[in-house]
C-alpha cells in the first residue's frame, strides 16, 4: 500500500468516526430521556429483555459470523455505557441503591461481648487482643459456625474470625459462613502469626527432648526444628493445647510451639522467638456484628453477588466498577451448592457506603447480578 492511499484511508475513517461518536452522543442523550422516565416510574434501569432484543437484531443486520460477533460485542458495550449514564443521573437524583447501613463515628467497644473461635492462647483470642484489647469480655467456642450463631442471635456482639492467610490465601468455610448468617463485616485485624518455642520458666533450651505442636505449625518451623535433630516433635490438635500440655506435665524436657499470647496465659517462657521461616506469615481476621453499622471513615467494602457460567457476565458485572471508578481489591469464586456450574463471587473494593461512585457500583450490580449482598464497609 503506498504512503499516500493509507493517508486518504485514514482521512476517511477519521470522517466515519466523527459521524459515530455524534450518534452515540445522540445516543446517549436519549438514553438519558430513558433514564428521566424510569426515574418518575421507579422501573429499573437494566432491562434485560430490551437488551437481548436489541443484540437479535443488531446482529441480523450482517451476515458474516465475525461481524456478527462483533457487533453484539459493540452493542452490548453501548448499552453497559448506557446504564452507567442512567445510573450516576440516578444517584443526582438522589436515589440511593444501598442506604439501610448505619455509618458511626466508631464501632462501640464498651462493656462488649467478643467471640472467637478455638482456646484460649489460639491465634483466634490474640486477634481478639489485638483488635479490641487485653479489658476485654471474651469467650471462645468450638466451631466458626457457633461464632457465628453467637453473634446473629445477639449472645456476643462481636465474633472474630480468620478469612485470609498471606502464605495459604482464603480460609473458605468463613466465606460460605457471610452467606448463611445475617451478620456484617464492622472491621479487619492483620495478625503477624509468629511461632515460638516455649517451656517451663525453669527448663533450659539444651534440656529439650520432645516438642508438640499443631502439625501446620510444626510445618512452619521445620527449618529450626529439624535443626535440632534429637527433638522428637509430635503432633496434637492446637497450639494452645500443646502449651497447656507442658504447663500441666510440668516436664522440662518438653517444650511447645505456639504463640507469645499462649506463653504469657499459661505461664511459659519464651525459648525461642519467631521460629517459623516464613517472617510475614500474617493472617486477616474480619470483626462481625449483627448490626448493619460501618465507620464514616471505613474504605473497604465487601460484597457478594452469584453468576452462572456464561462468558461475559463476571466482565459485565466488573464493569460497574471500572465505569465509576473504583478500584477492585480482592476477588474469590465459590461453587453455589446445589447449583452445578454457577458460582458466587465475593469481591472487596476500595471506597465507603456515602460515595456516589460506591452507590452507582452497588445499584449496577444489585440489579444486573443475583442476590447481591453488601457483607460490610470497614
Ligand atoms: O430501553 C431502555 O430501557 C434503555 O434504558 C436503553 C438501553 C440502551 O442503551 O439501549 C439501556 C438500558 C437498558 O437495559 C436497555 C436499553
Amino acid at each position: 500500500m503506498k504512503k499516500l492511499d493509507l493517508l486518504e484511508i485514514r482521512g476517511q475513517l477519521d470522517s466515519i468516526d466523527r459521524e459515530i461518536v455524534e450518534l452515540f452522543e445522540k445516543r446517549m442523550r436519549l438514553s438519558g430521556e430513558v433514564a428521566e422516565f424510569k426515574i418518575e416510574t421507579g422501573k429499573p434501569v437494566y432491562d434485560k429483555e430490551r437488551e437481548t432484543q436489541k443484540i437479535d437484531s443488531v446482529t441480523g443486520m450482517v451476515e458474516d459470523a465475525f461481524m456478527k460477533q462483533a457487533v453484539s460485542e459493540l452493542f452490548t458495550q453501548m448499552m453497559t455505557i448506557s446504564r452507567h449514564y442512567q445510573y450516576k443521573l440516578m444517584a443526582e437524583h438522589g436515589m440511593k441503591g444501598e442506604d439501610t447501613f448505619q455509618p458511626v463515628k466508631s464501632i462501640p467497644t464498651d462493656g462488649v461481648r467478643v467471640v472467637y473461635q478455638g482456646v484460649e492462647g489460639a491465634y483466634g483470642h490474640a486477634a481478639t487482643l489485638q483488635y479490641f484489647g487485653t479489658d476485654i469480655s471474651c469467650y471462645h467456642v468450638v466451631t466458626f459456625e457457633d461464632a457465628m450463631k453467637e453473634v446473629e442471635s445477639g449472645r456476643a456482639d462481636y465474633a472474630v474470625l480468620p478469612i485470609e492467610n498471606s502464605s495459604v490465601g482464603a480460609v473458605i468455610d468463613n466465606y460460605d459462613l457471610l452467606m448463611k448468617y445475617n451478620n456484617y463485616i464492622v472491621a479487619e485485624t492483620f495478625l503477624t502469626v509468629n511461632h515460638a518455642l516455649l517451656g517451663l520458666k525453669d527448663s533450659r533450651p539444651e534440656e529439650i527432648r520432645t516438642v508438640f505442636s499443631h502439625p501446620q505449625a510444626l510445618m512452619q518451623c521445620s527449618e529450626f526444628l529439624n535443626a535440632n535433630r534429637n527433638w522428637k516433635q509430635i503432633s496434637v490438635e492446637n497450639t494452645a493445647a500443646a502449651a497447656k500440655k507442658i504447663i500441666e506435665e510440668g516436664d522440662p524436657t518438653q517444650a511447645a510451639v505456639a504463640s507469645e499470647t499462649a506463653a504469657r496465659l499459661y505461664g511459659l517462657k519464651v525459648l525461642n522467638s519467631s521460629i517459623n521461616h516464613n517472617k510475614s506469615n500474617t493472617t486477616r481476621f474480619i470483626i462481625l456484628s449483627n448490626k448493619k453499622i460501618y465507620r464514616e471513615e471505613a474504605q473497604k467494602i465487601s460484597i457478594s453477588f452469584e453468576l452462572p457460567h456464561k462468558s461475559g457476565t463476571l466482565y459485565n458485572m466488573l464493569s460497574n466498577m471500572i465505569y465509576n471508578g473504583v478500584s477492585m481489591i480482592m476477588i474469590e469464586s465459590r461453587p453455589i451448592p446445589g447449583r452445578n456450574w454457577e458460582y458466587r463471587f465475593f469481591v472487596d473494593m476500595e471506597g465507603n457506603l456515602s460515595e456516589c461512585s460506591i452507590q452507582n457500583a452497588l445499584k449496577g450490580i444489585l440489579e444486573e447480578g443475583r442476590n447481591m449482598r453488601v457483607l460490610g464497609n470497614y
